[in-house]
């Protein structure tokens, strides 16, 4: 009853597409989850249902309890899309303050632009923002309202280092003050940093839901790594690899379920080979092999 969304048996079909398929998904307040998936996966079809922007062709979805396209619950969600679309004549302040004005208890502007990192910026129109700042801003305008949902898609895309500390920075504020967030990103090393709970999605289905360390573990994959002389031909024949990685030297990366077969089978054909490390695998090579339906030979080959 709590649950700040609520998907029940949501199916949205596009003509012949089935974007999502039966999806059933709770987001608890206060938590931090990442919404991943290769292209064309459904991330932002459940988003816009989430954001009332469209309707589902079978289910229920609920948002902070109720219909995400009355206005009281809109109020309640901030959202950050891929494509910022704003009146360019306007400083950065002025149209912080413009939004501020929508929403029933807004932060202040200069805690909005502290938080998205814009201080600076603060008296320059946004027509001359780069393509990094027009993301701060994109976020300032998600935030500014106190969402208690918070809605982000690829929300670091094209973000400096600075920027996307800031954008952390800012997300860590938020969650103090109990907002619950979504967001959609490729940067998998930021989510397994930070995110409290990771949803896989493949082809408009969850594939896997947990923490990212749950599904790094569900994966059981390891990671291999050394410097050899072999051909791509031998390193190809070697057993157990789910994915291989060329690089340059020499250096090529697997991800194996099998990591001892593989360096056994390695040191026998190569026995010079050095720089071995076998780690565990990180979150992107568990996404891979969730959403890569011909891993082992598109991988392999790649
Ligand atoms: N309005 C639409 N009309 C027709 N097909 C659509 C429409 N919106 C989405 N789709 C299709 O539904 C599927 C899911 O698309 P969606 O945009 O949700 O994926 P995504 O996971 O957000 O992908 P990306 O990472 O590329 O943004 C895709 O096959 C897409 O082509």
């Amino acid at each position: 009853m709590n649950d700040v969304v609520c998907f029940e048996g949501i199916s949205q079909r596009f003509g012949p597409v089935m974007a999502l398929t039966d999806l059933n998904l709770e987001l608890k307040a206060g938590q931090l989850s990442a919404l991943l998936g290769p292209n064309g996966a459904g991330k932002t079809t459940a988003i816009d249902l989430m954001l009332g922007l469209s309707q589902p062709t079978s289910g229920t979805v609920r948002v902070l309890g109720a219909d995400p396209r009355e206005v009281s619950t809109r109020t309640g969600i901030g959202a950050m899309l891929q494509d910022i679309n704003v009146p360019s004549g306007l400083s950065v302040r002025e149209l912080v303050a413009l939004y501020a004005a929508l929403y029933p208890q807004p932060m202040t502007v200069d805690k909005a632009l502290a938080l998205s990192g814009l201080v600076e910026q603060a008296k320059q129109r946004v027509s001359g923002l780069s393509g990094g700042q027009k993301r701060r801003l994109s976020f300032a305008l998600a935030v500014v309202g106190q969402p208690r949902l918070l809605l982000l898609d690829e929300p670091t895309a094209a973000m400096d280092v600075q920027g996307r500390a800031a954008f952390w920075q800012g997300i860590a504020e938020l969650r103090e003050g109990g907002c619950t967030v979504l967001l959609t990103t490729h940067m998998l090393e930021e989510v397994d940093r930070t995110a409290d709970r990771v949803i896989v999605l493949n082809k408009g289905r969850v594939v896997a839901d947990g923490t990212p360390g749950s599904v790094r573990e569900r994966v059981g994959l390891s990671r291999v790594r050394f410097i050899s002389v072999l051909s791509a031909a031998e390193l190809h024949a070697l057993p157990g690899a789910e994915t291989l990685d060329i690089g340059q030297a020499g250096q090529v990366t697997f991800s194996t379920r099998t990591p001892e077969t593989l360096v056994r089978a390695a040191l026998s054909a190569a026995p010079e080979l050095s720089n071995l490390e076998v780690t565990r695998a990180s979150l992107e090579d568990a996404f891979l092999s969730l959403t890569n339906d011909q891993l082992t030979s598109a991988a392999v080959s790649a």
